[in-house]
């Protein structure tokens, strides 16, 4: 899971054929279909499954949950056919246990402080503002920020605009974005995406 250009990035919240094909095209290194009720990217399974299978072998494709049971993000990961499951919630260790067995990639999403990745047996650690989706930053720039040890993703409030210095000021491996790379709430911009992958992997 890297890409060539160092910076791993994941577009989230896709809901068209289009947006999916554009952050595909833009180099995106893995998309995300939101599963958590009550935001308005959220997708159900059948929808996700035609947009997934647009998705080439080498991109991640990402179930988004958010206090949702392990059956239930079962469910939603098989019939939609996504390779990996992104938890928002008070998931505990067992139950990324319960979910490792199915063989999916497992993100683990917390706006709690870390101390390194991997502690839960996710597969990826996701620094997340306390209201995913939101667009609101968190203090990721704070004097006594202590990023984890291991491979970790940013989120929350990124845009094309402050996603280079974010990742600069806290060492991330990759960028999770969904509302800086949108025109309208729910409504992806193709430009926005396309000038996130750049700026993210600008030298
Ligand atoms: O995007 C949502 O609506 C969402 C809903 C429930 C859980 C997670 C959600 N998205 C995740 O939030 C961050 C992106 O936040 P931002 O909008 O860029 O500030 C990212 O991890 C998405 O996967």
């Amino acid at each position: 899971m890297t890409d060539a250009a160092g910076v791993f990035i994941k577009i989230c919240g896709l809901r068209t054929a289009h947006d999916v094909d554009v952050a595909v095209a833009a180099g995106a290194d893995a998309v995300g279909f939101v599963f958590a009720p009550g935001s308005p990217r959220t997708v159900d399974a059948a929808t996700a499954r035609e947009l997934a299978a647009r998705v080439p072998d080498g991109v991640l494709t990402v179930g988004v949950f958010r206090r949702q049971a392990v059956a239930e993000v079962r469910r939603f990961a098989e019939e939609s056919g996504v390779r990996g499951v992104q938890l928002h919630g008070e998931e505990g260790p067992e139950d990324f246990e319960a979910l490792r067995a199915d063989g999916r990639t497992l993100l683990r999403a917390t706006a709690e402080h870390v101390k390194r990745c991997g502690e839960y047996g996710e597969d990826l650690l996701l620094l997340d503002a306390p209201d995913p989706g939101s667009g609101k930053p968190w203090n990721w720039g704070a004097a006594d920020f202590t990023a984890p040890e291991g491979r970790w993703l940013l989120a929350g409030g990124l845009n094309p605009g402050n996603v280079r210095a974010a990742l600069a000021a806290t060492g991330a491996w990759g960028a999770d974005v969904s509302s800086g790379v949108e025109r309208e709430r729910g409504v992806k911009s193709p430009e926005l995406i396309q000038a996130f992958i750049e700026a993210a992997r600008a030298r």
